[in-house]
């Protein structure tokens, strides 16, 4: 952890300067650190007051920024100076009468500089020579931690303080491993009391009660709203707000997380920000709540998601859903193992390190279609508002994309394909008549079916993907490069429920460019199955690894020829290659762009998005949009086409796609180091299927440093936008928006900078008070 370093200020900024006499019994009695002592003014009653034992004198000065003691009795070495830096203290108390009369300091020095150790709590007390004097010492120091402004000339007294700190505390009892109440009593109302913040606590007693809470609160009677919860509370309390008629007044109030949770990615973000070393758990706890009670708020950007509707009800057709979104949206790796490792809640944050592992054994990719807007272009509005000047598109879609560029599309690897990576070699090269062949073919509930029993057949048990791990390259890096698909075509998605509605047609221009699913028309039905999304509401779930570890009932994933057509060649030279047909380019949506081949169109009808029912009823409830929300002004609606200008867009197979705004995924995943709080930008990383297991390993543990863009692969990209929209392809898969399932289908993002109010600490720009 970073502290300042102490200095010895001149004597011209002395603020206030006393004698003090030690308080305790003992001879030591002024090197008082109670780290145990319960909460309150540092468990100071009047009536637990030790005899006083006067051996030690000292003299105290205050600067604006340090307390210097002296010793002044008995005079000895080395112990004789402490310099008591003001950035460390919570708080400072002069208990009533007829406790004597004390200046009580709050000390929570930092941990040393090394992984876990935690801040640690010191009270130190002095005893003034009057009440009046030790109650003009508590005042300065209290008006210092508040931001008053002082001058040596100040005459200090209470009546200069701003009243008490209001906080509102939402507790989930069961986030995390369902410490929260304990690390409340334990850690976080001592140090709240000690900063004289006044608050109410309420636990949380089911899924989105803290939103419709927000929703009906008198909001001026707090000063700040606190989670103490993993992001999913946070996430319910920024809608709660977003869905208030006054919304714009409301999302202004100070929000801050006192973290309880598994993931903790927004406390995660805050600790970098304020300059600590990575922790998690309780020394994670406390840096949070040392920097709640320090005061500091800063801006914080929001994004507002538009996700697919949900299930329809009562024959009423849904419509699109808007929520609010300070943290992430995740589709493929990064959601499945969010979801996925629910099952391990029991091992707190090493759930997610043990769902990656599983995950990366049975890796699957997912067909889709990501647009962004790059943020150098200065965009117009989708309303037709003639667009300014701008860069070379060619410019945009380049940057940070050098490495994708270059890579050719390979063909996907099947999760349980390392035995079996030739499971499509009867069915390759893939190219243009191979593409009509496979149309045909899969048409037919036979081939179908035999495909995939062929698939079964070559797939590898789990003892062998876990016996090849890391040897083994990807499918993709195997292949031949004679025998790539030049123009593969997704004829393998086989589950048998393929299922594909039409909510929203895409344009002509969209369509005609796309090849399209050959299921389209596939005589099987979708069963609707309750899939198991959304269904993590029955929480707690204390599932033991045991239990667990071999449960293997996610569907198996099927190897697909991923297609991906630019209608304009890769515009960059860096792109330019023999096999510049099979890349799988960022497609610029320009209106000059010409529809692929005829060769490969499928009717126009063909390409639609896939919305698969999701089950989760309790988590999608129906919520409530304000009469006047917020204009996604960089988007048009959902089911329109995005505009023709300055847009990429890239398609093909996709391990993952995330897009981030803070700087941390979870507490110890440094996965968008150039993140700030407020800078107006939504951080995409995407990978490409044909990553090696290994390769993506290595990115997750490059991940917890922050080191992860300097890892070299063409699979994996980065890059920031000021809204996106993703189109997953692929019937199955999960989206999560802040770690939270929405329904699964076309979704779109826009950036709304500074929307919100986040409490910070002191540190960094554009710090305001709460
Ligand atoms: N009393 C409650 N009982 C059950 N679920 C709750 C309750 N209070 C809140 N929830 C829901 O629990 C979910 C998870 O909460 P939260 O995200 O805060 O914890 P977490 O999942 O342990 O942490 P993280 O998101 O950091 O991994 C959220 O969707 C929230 O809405």
């Amino acid at each position: 952890m970073r502290s300042p370093e102490p200095h010895t200020p001149p004597p011209a900024e002395a603020l206030l300067h006393g004698q003090f006499a030690s308080w305790g019994s003992g001879s030591n009695g002024n090197n008082n650190s109670c780290p145990n002592s319960p909460g309150g003014p540092g468990g100071l009653s009047p009536a637990a007051s030790p005899t006083l034992s006067p051996a030690s004198n000292y003299a105290l000065t205050l600067t604006h920024t340090h307390i210097h003691v002296q010793r002044l009795s008995p005079r000895t070495g080395k112990e004789a100076r402490l310099l008591l830096p003001l950035s460390e203290l919570v708080g400072c108390s002069c208990p009533r009468a007829p406790a004597p009369p004390l200046l009580v300091l709050y000390w929570y020095p930092p941990g040393k500089r090394r992984k876990g150790v935690s801040r640690r709590r010191q009270l130190r007390a002095y005893l003034a020579e009057s009440r009046p004097e030790a109650e003009r010492w508590s005042a300065a120091v209290q008006c210092l931690l508040r931001g008053v402004t002082v001058t040596a000339d100040t005459e200090f007294s209470r009546s200069l303080l701003p009243r008490p700190r209001r906080l509102l505390l939402l507790v989930n009892p069961f986030s995390g491993r369902g410490q929260a109440m304990q690390w409340c009593q334990t850690h976080i109302l001592p140090m709240v009391r000690e900063a004289n913040i006044s608050y109410n606590l309420i636990q949380t007693e089911r899924q989105n009660h803290a939103r419709e809470l927000i929703r009906e609160i008198s909001l001026p009677e707090w000063d700040g709203i606190i989670i103490i919860s993993g992001d999913g509370l946070l996430h319910e309390v920024i809608n709660g707000l977003m869905e208030r008629p006054d919304w714009e007044q409301a999302i202004k109030i100070p929000v801050g997380i006192l973290p309880c949770g598994s993931g903790n990615a927004l406390a995660g973000s805050i600790n970098h920000n304020a300059g600590y070393d990575m922790c998690l758990r309780e020394p994670l706890l406390l840096n949070c709540c040392f920097l709640l009670c320090r005061g500091g708020v800063q801006p914080m950007d929001l994004v507002s998601v538009t996700t697919s509707p949900g299930p329809s009800h009562n024959g009423r057709s849904a419509s699109p859903r808007r929520l609010f979104s300070f943290l992430s949206v995740a589709w493929g790796f990064v959601s499945d193992v969010d979801i996925e490792s629910e099952r391990y809640r029991g091992l707190g944050s090493a759930r997610f390190t043990l769902g990656t592992l599983v995950r990366i054994a049975s890796l699957r990719s997912y067909k889709g279609r990501l647009s962004y807007l790059p943020p150098s272009v200065v965009t117009h509005s989708p309303d037709g508002t003639p667009p300014p000047p701008r860069r070379p598109l060619s410019r945009s879609i380049t940057e940070g994309l050098e490495g994708f560029c270059k890579a050719p599309i390979h063909r996907t690897s099947s999760d349980m394909g390392i035995k079996g990576e030739g499971a499509l070699q009867g069915r390759e090269p893939c190219g243009v008549d191979v593409a009509r062949e496979a149309d045909e073919e899969v048409e037919t509930c036979f081939s179908l079916q035999e495909t995939r029993r062929t698939l079964r057949k070559n797939s590898a048990p789990s003892s062998q993907i876990a016996n090849t791990l890391f040897n083994q390259p990807a499918l993709g890096q195997q292949a031949d490069p004679e025998s790539r698909t030049p123009y593969g075509v997704e004829v393998m998605d086989l589950n048998g429920t393929y299922f594909q509605r039409d909510p929203y047609p895409l344009d002509t221009r969209e369509r005609s460019s796309t090849i399209s699913s050959p299921f389209r028309h596939s005589p099987f039905s979708y069963k609707s199955k309750p899939l198991d999304q959304n269904q993590n509401v029955a929480r707690p779930r204390p599932l033991s690894l045991l239990q667990h570890s071999h449960s293997n009932s996610l569907p198996p994933k099927l190897p697909s020829l991923s297609l991906s057509l630019s209608p304009t060649p890769p515009s960059s030279p860096s792109c330019a290659s023999p096999h510049a047909s099979s890349y799988l380019v960022p497609r610029p949506n320009t209106p000059g762009s010409t529809s692929p081949s005829p060769s490969f169109r499928t009717p126009a009808s063909s390409f639609n998005f896939d919305i698969a029912d999701s089950a989760g009823s309790v988590k999608n409830r129906p919520f409530a949009l304000p009469f006047n929300p917020p204009r996604d002004d960089l988007l048009p609606p959902l089911d329109q086409p995005l505009p023709t200008r300055d847009w990429v867009t890239i398609e093909g197979d996709f391990v993952l796609v995330l897009a981030l705004y803070q700087s941390h995924l979870g507490a110890d995943l440094h996965a968008a180091p150039q993140a700030r709080f407020d800078d107006g930008l939504i951080h995409l990383t995407f990978v490409r299927a044909g990553i090696s297991r290994a390769t993506l390993l290595r990115l997750f543990f490059a991940m917890e440093r922050g080191s992860h863009h300097s890892l070299s692969s063409p699979y994996v990209s980065h890059v920031s936008c000021r809204a996106f929209r993703l189109q997953p392809l692929s019937t199955r898969g999960t989206l999560t928006v802040d770690g939270e399932l929405v329904p699964y289908g076309p979704l779109q993002a826009q950036v709304h900078p500074s929307m919100a109010r986040l409490i910070v600490g002191n540190s960094g720009e554009k710090i305001t008070r709460f």
